[in-house]
């Protein structure tokens, strides 16, 4: 298995382009489900995650067809086509890869009328049940069987009739696969509590230009009119906010000062006004914005919070930072409950955490050092490296599987900016 190795200590500075978002990616990528026609995807992220993502509409019956890029275009270009649904039964063997498999079971249900999908279970992160995809799917009028470890869900009539749902708790996911599921519906459906992240802003974004009717955008009510059919288009995924967050990290963690090129500042206050808090100065350039570190981390006080909130997926990056800042730094997980795998691993490098249960509180140390680490889940993998790049010495992040999921060319892109980072290949 391949590793991390980064030699740390190296004060960061100069550009990192900023790839299409993962999240995003994941939710686009089913909606080739819901037309025949042909869907171009630009921009997006060059991840494990989205190989096995189209590896799965594949088996679906989509095509996806990566195309050469066009002049200045960055990402990848991939046109997908479900001109038919040859399976409506999304297999265990995908599904346990990756959770966002979940995300094909609204679009299967509407374009096809049924849909098959194996039950993701837990992962590291906590237990992650998908109860309010299905109470949403009913809510629009579906039914729903859970058996052998897959859940299927039908229309009786073939199509969706639409309906109201309040979701308990915001998702997500399950705002994604509701969203899917209602465009296609004979009626009308009204989404209450729904998230509204970014990524949903795109999903919906996308959603119209394939003509859809969905008002509300960005909001958490959605009213969304089921139409007969959807068209294809041309759509650029969305700059990922957690790639952008992280590298502002390592702007910070390091002393240093990154240009985050392509990044949408406005989808990120809560990060920016975080960096800013710890003492980072933040620019906005002409196609990003900049993060430049120019006095010591301070401590801060974060919970995460679904958007506009603080994201769950950057709790892991500031912890690493917050190492190193001086003082005492409060973070409470409030969306997930075993996301401090990292803390173990950075108090190997020499990090004083305390955590109990869904608190931890940071005490400022003068310095890290280097070690051998792993990790077991994306962002946690994403907080060693952070800490390598500071500490003294040497550090080894295993497992780099994790990170291939959600950073695109991360050596590479560290590297341009003066990091000395290298993978080692497993002979
Ligand atoms: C591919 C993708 O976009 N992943 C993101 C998505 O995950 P995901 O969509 O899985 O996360 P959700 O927003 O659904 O989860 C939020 C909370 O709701 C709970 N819950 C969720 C669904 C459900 O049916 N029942 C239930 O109880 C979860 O266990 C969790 O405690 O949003 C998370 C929260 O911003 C991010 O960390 C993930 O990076
Ligand atoms: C938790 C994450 O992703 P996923 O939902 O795909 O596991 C993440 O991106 O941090």
């Amino acid at each position: 298995m391949d590793s991390i190795r980064i030699t740390g200590g190296k004060r960061l500075e100069g550009k990192i382009p900023i790839s299409g978002a993962k999240n995003s990616a994941l939710t686009l990528l089913p909606c080739a489900l819901l037309t025949e026609e042909k869907l171009t995807l630009t921009n997006l992220p060059r991840l494990a995650d989205v190989d096995n993502f189209s590896h799965l509409l594949n088996e679906l019956g989509a095509s996806t067809k990566v195309a050469a890029l066009k002049k200045g275009e960055i990402g990848r270009r991939m046109t997908l086509e479900a001109d038919e649904i040859a399976s409506t039964v999304a297999p265990y063997d995908m599904v346990r890869k990756m959770r966002a498999s979940i995300l094909v079971l609204g679009p299967m249900l509407a374009r096809a009328g049924e849909s098959t999908v194996s039950l993701p279970g837990g992962c590291a992160i906590g237990d992650r049940p998908i109860d309010l995809h299905l109470e949403a799917l009913k809510a629009l009028g579906a039914e729903i069987e859970l058996a052998a470890g897959y859940v299927k869900a039908s229309a009786p009539k073939g199509r969706l009739p639409g309906g109201d749902y309040s979701f308990p708790v915001v998702s997500v996911g399950a705002t994604e696969n509701a969203v899917m599921a209602a465009v296609l519906a004979t009626g009308s459906s009204q989404l209450f509590n729904a998230a509204r992240e970014p990524e949903i802003v795109d999903l919906c974004n996308l959603l119209v230009a394939m003509g859809a009717k969905i008002e509300g955008i960005g909001s958490s009510h959605l009213t969304i009119d089921g139409v007969e059919g959807l068209n294809g288009c041309t759509y650029a995924v969305m700059p990922d906010r957690i790639e952008a967050g992280s590298y502002a990290c390592a702007a910070g963690i390091t002393g240093g000062s990154i240009e985050l090129v392509g990044a949408r500042p406005s989808d990120m206050l809560a990060i920016t006004n975080a960096l800013a808090a710890a003492g980072l100065v933040i620019e906005m350039t002409h196609n990003g914005m900049k993060v430049t570190a120019d006095k010591p981390l301070r401590p801060l006080a974060i919970s995460t919070a679904p958007y506009p909130g603080f994201p769950t997926d950057m709790q892991a990056q500031f912890m690493a930072m917050l190492c190193l800042a001086q003082g005492e730094s409060f973070l409470e997980e409030t969306i997930f409950e075993n996301r401090y795998m990292h803390v173990p691993e950075l108090r190997r490098m020499g990090a004083s955490i305390d955590v109990r249960g869904r608190s931890a509180i940071v005490h400022g140390v003068a310095g890290l050092t280097g070690a051998q680490v792993m990790a077991t889940d994306l962002r946690a993998s994403m907080s060693l490296v952070l800490a390598g790049l500071a500490a003294e010495g040497e550090t080894e992040v295993l497992r780099v599987y994790h990170l291939d999921r959600g950073y695109e060319r991360l050596e590479e892109k560290l590297s341009a900016v003066g990091a000395k980072i290298e993978r080692v290949s497993a002979t």
